[in-house]
C-alpha cells in the first residue's frame, strides 16, 4: 500500500462527521491504537456514566457541593425540577426584551438617544466568554463592546479614553454590564468603581448606565439594588464561571450585539445531543478527550497548541485555557490521590502562528500535540485572484494542511477540526464540544472538573500583601529608613516589606534614594 493511501483509509476510520452541523473531527494524525478504547474501556463506561449523572442533576462538584447545570442552558427541559427550568427559561425571555428595548432606545442613556457602547466588567469565566464569542461573531454589533478584564490601571485609562475619543456620545452612551458570579470579585470590583467615577466625573448618575449579572444576595446585587442599576440579571449556583457563557453571562452581552442566541442556544444543544452516544467511535465529544488521553498518556503530559485558521476565532485558545486547564489542573483526584493532573492549552491562529512559533513546533522540544480548526468557507462575496487561478482561502487553506503535515512528517500529532463557517451555531456547537471534552476527560482520569481551589491561594495571599502595604505606608515617615528597619519595626517579613515600599515609591505615596543593594534602598514619606 502506498504511503498516500495508507493515510486515506486512517483518515476514513479516524473522521467522525456531523452533517447536521457541517462539523468533522479528525484524529488520524493522534496515531491512537485501535485497541485503545476497548483498554480504557472501564474509565470510559465511567465517563459516560458520569456526564449522564451530571446531565440528571446529581451533585457531580462534591467539594462545593453542588450540581454541574451548563448542560441545560441550552435545553431547559433537561433541567432536574421545574424551578431550575425556570431559572433558564425566564432570564432567556427577559433579557432578549430587554436588548430590544436597548437597541429601541426605549432603555437608554438619561441625557437621550440609544446606548452606543458596552463597557463589560468582569474577569476569567465573566469574561472570556463574552470576550471570544464578541470576536468570533460580534461585527454587525449596534453596540461597540469595550472590557475590563483587570484591575491595570492604565489598561482602564486606556479603554476609557478610546471610548471618549474614538466612539459616539463616549462614556454618557455607553451602557455598563458588571459580571460576576460570586459578586465579590476585586478585579472586579475595582473596575466597577473605576467605570462609576469615569461617569460621575463628568455629572451621570452610574445606576443610570449600568446593568449587573451576579448571583442573587451577592455584594454585587447588593450594591445594585441600593444604586437603582438599570436591570439585574441572576447567574445560578449551578453554573461555574468557565461554563457560563450559555447562561445570562453571555448571552446579555450577546444579545445586545445583535448575536442570533437562540442559534448559539441550537447549536450546543445539537452538539450536546449527538455527543450523548454511549458508542466512543461515534462521539466527538469522547473522540476529543481519548485523544488527549493518548497524547498526554492520562497525565497530561503533551500541551495543546489551538490553531484555528480564521482570524475571528482568534481567542478561541484563550477561551479553552480557562475551560480547560482550570478544570482539569488538579492536585488530586476523587479518592484523595495527589495526580497532578491538567492538560495545558496556548495558541493563537494560523497561518499568523507559522512565522512566529511553530519552528518550534515542528523541530524543538516535542512535547505538545495540535488542535487545527478549520473554516472550510473563505468568506462572504468574490475573491480576488493573489496568483493565477488561486486565492487568499486557497493560501489559509494550503498552509494548513501544510503545517498539519509538516509536524506529523517530524512526529509530531495533530487533530483537525472541521468546521464550514463561524456563525453563531457553530460556536455554540464549539463550545459544547470542548465542554463535553473536558467532562468525559476529567471522568477518564478521576477528578473533580468544577471546583478551583488553587484560585484561592492567590487571592488569599493577595489579601495578606494589601494588609501589609496598609501597614508599611503607616510607618513611612520623614526620615530614610531602609526596608530591614521598617520590616523589624512592624514586625514583618523584610522581602515583603521591600516590595511594599518600591510600589510606594512607584506611586508617589514614598520616594527612595537608590543604593547599590535593594538592602540599601532608603525610603521615606513623600
Ligand atoms: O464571576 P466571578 O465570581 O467574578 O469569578 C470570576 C473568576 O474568578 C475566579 O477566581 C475563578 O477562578 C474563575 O473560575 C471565575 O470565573
Amino acid at each position: 500500500m502506498s504511503k498516500a493511501s495508507s493515510h486515506w483509509q486512517s483518515y476514513q476510520n479516524s473522521v467522525t462527521r456531523y452533517p447536521e452541523l457541517g462539523f468533522s473531527i479528525d484524529t488520524s494524525r493522534m496515531d491512537i491504537p485501535a485497541d485503545y478504547a476497548q483498554k480504557l474501556e472501564k474509565e470510559i463506561a465511567r465517563a459516560f456514566d458520569g456526564i449522564k449523572k451530571i446531565e440528571a442533576g446529581e451533585v457531580m462538584n462534591p467539594d462545593e457541593g453542588r450540581m454541574v447545570g451548563h448542560y441545560w442552558l441550552r435545553n431547559a427541559d433537561l433541567a432536574p425540577n421545574d424551578e431550575i427550568k425556570k431559572q433558564i427559561t425566564e432570564p432567556l425571555e427577559d433579557l432578549k426584551a430587554f436588548a430590544k428595548k436597548v437597541h429601541r432606545g426605549e432603555v437608554s442613556n438619561p441625557k437621550g438617544g440609544r446606548f452606543e457602547n458596552l463597557l463589560i466588567i468582569g474577569i476569567g469565566g465573566s469574561a472570556l466568554g463574552p470576550q471570544f464569542i464578541y470576536e468570533a461573531l460580534g461585527a454587525d454589533s449596534p453596540l461597540k463592546t469595550f472590557f475590563f478584564d483587570n484591575t491595570d490601571p492604565a489598561g482602564m485609562d486606556a479603554t476609557l479614553s478610546e471610548i471618549i475619543s474614538k466612539t459616539q456620545g463616549g462614556i454618557s452612551k455607553t451602557l455598563s454590564l458588571v459580571v460576576s458570579k460570586s459578586g465579590g470579585t476585586p478585579e472586579t470590583r475595582n473596575g466597577m468603581l473605576e467605570a462609576q467615577a469615569a461617569y460621575e466625573a463628568i455629572g451621570l448618575e452610574f445606576g443610570d448606565h449600568a446593568v449587573a449579572i451576579t448571583g442573587e444576595g451577592s455584594k454585587l446585587f447588593n450594591y445594585a439594588t441600593e444604586n437603582s442599576f438599570l436591570s439585574i440579571f441572576p447567574m445560578e449556583d449551578w453554573v461555574g464561571g468557565r461554563t457560563s457563557v450559555m447562561s445570562t453571562v453571555g448571552l446579555v452581552p450577546a444579545a445586545l450585539q445583535g448575536i442570533d442566541i437562540d442559534a448559539l442556544l441550537e447549536g450546543a444543544k445539537v452538539m450536546d445531543e449527538l455527543t450523548r452516544t454511549d458508542n466512543a467511535s461515534e462521539n466527538a465529544a469522547m473522540q476529543l478527550a481519548l485523544a488527549w488521553h493518548h497524547a498526554g498518556n492520562g497525565k497530561g503530559e503533551k500541551d495543546m497548541v489551538v490553531l484555528p485558521y480564521k482570524d475571528s476565532l482568534v481567542l478561541f485558545s484563550k477561551y479553552l485555557q480557562q475551560l480547560v486547564m482550570e478544570s482539569l489542573g488538579k492536585e488530586k483526584d476523587l479518592d484523595g490521590k495527589v495526580v497532578h493532573q491538567g492538560i495545558a492549552v496556548y495558541g493563537n491562529k494560523g497561518s499568523t502562528d507559522q512565522h512566529a512559533y511553530v519552528q518550534q513546533l515542528r523541530d524543538g522540544v516535542p512535547n505538545f500535540f495540535a488542535t487545527f480548526i478549520e473554516v472550510r468557507k473563505g468568506r462572504d462575496g468574490n475573491s480576488v485572484e493573489v496568483d493565477p487561478n488561486t486565492t487568499s482561502a486557497d493560501y489559509l487553506q494550503g498552509f494548513l494542511r501544510g503545517t498539519r503535515t509538516a509536524l506529523y512528517e517530524s512526529g509530531r500529532k495533530s487533530i483537525t477540526l472541521s468546521i464550514e463557517e463561524v456563525d453563531a451555531r457553530m460556536i455554540g456547537a464549539l463550545i459544547a464540544l470542548f465542554e463535553r471534552a473536558v467532562s468525559h476527560y476529567a471522568l477518564l482520569v478521576n477528578i473533580n472538573a468544577y471546583h478551583q481551589p488553587g484560585v484561592e491561594a492567590g487571592k488569599t495571599a493577595a489579601g495578606i500583601f494589601l494588609d501589609l502595604l496598609q501597614k508599611v505606608k503607616g510607618a513611612l515617615t520623614d526620615s530614610e529608613q531602609t526596608a530591614e528597619q521598617i520590616a523589624s519595626w512592624i514586625e514583618a517579613d523584610t522581602e515583603d516589606v521591600y516590595h511594599c515600599l518600591t510600589h510606594l515609591a512607584n506611586n508617589g505615596t514614598a520616594t527612595v534614594s537608590q543604593g547599590s543593594t535593594p538592602a540599601e534602598d532608603r525610603f521615606k514619606k513623600a
